[in-house]
């Protein structure tokens, strides 16, 4: 008798969620054309204020993506309500579609690893979304998302031009690591031994936004995320 092929096999085909390592997994075209304007559109009114997308600066370096947060500002390294290290004000509150939007994500790629006694795919709340904008020559150097005390997966969506994404492992930032093309409309769930793997975005593919997406040049990716912080 044939084996029956396990949900995330390699040849799972097409665009279904493919497994990266264990606990990682990645969506292609996860969000139509209509829903990835929207998402640039909501990216545009959260850059207004009050709070604006500015490039963190890590060990006296400004990154070269412009971040923008809701719920939680993340500054390196941790999460406060109000920008302290932009303009001192407090940050747009987490919109309940994007909590909606974290559900379906664990939902649709089958998410069956608890984080923790008891909580699972229906109660999970992200409290902070990173919004963040790369030019063509922005990168994101290898690093862990652990500034959070939740192990809750995260969950990222992209929109506009493609990117490489480096997924690594949870030991160090060199080798094992996985280059895989991350283009507008993506889906990438990391969590359950994936979620403080060490990963990063190499290069920006220019050129590669599909027509109505919303973004004509850069790439727009959020990551959600439960901070298990309170108050
Ligand atoms: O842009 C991405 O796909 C990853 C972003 C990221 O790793 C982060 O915001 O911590
Ligand atoms: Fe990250």
């Amino acid at each position: 008798m044939p084996e029956t092929p396990a949900l995330f096999d390699a040849d799972f085909g097409g665009d279904g969620p493919r497994e990266i390592v264990p606990g990682a997994v990645h969506v292609p075209g996860w969000l139509d054309l209509p829903a990835q304007r929207w998402v640039a559109e909501q990216f545009r009114s959260w850059s207004a204020g009050p709070v604006p997308p500015r490039g963190a600066m890590v060990r006296g370096h400004e990154m070269s993506v412009r971040t923008v947060c809701l719920g939680w500002h993340w500054q390196p390294y941790r999460y406060t309500r109000e920008a302290t290290d932009v303009n001192g004000h407090r940050v747009l509150d987490m919109p309940d579609w994007m909590v909606r939007m974290g559900r379906r994500a664990l939902a649709d790629v089958a998410w069956s690893t608890p984080w923790e006694a008891g909580r699972d795919v229906a109660d999970y709340t992200p409290d902070t979304a990173l919004a963040n904008f790369y030019d063509e020559n922005a990168r994101m150097g290898m690093h862990q998302d652990k500034d959070e005390k939740s192990l809750a997966p995260v969950v990222s969506v992209s929109v506009g031009e493609a990117c490489t994404f480096r997924f690594g492992n949870t030991g160090n930032r060199n080798r094992p690591y996985q280059d895989l093309t991350l283009a507008s409309g993506d889906l990438f769930v990391f969590g359950g031994p994936a979620r403080l793997a060490y990963h990063g975005v190499t290069r920006i593919l220019p050129d590669t936004a599909p027509a109505g997406c919303g973004v004509a040049d850069g790439r727009i990716n959020i990551t959600l995320r439960e901070t298990g912080l309170d108050g």
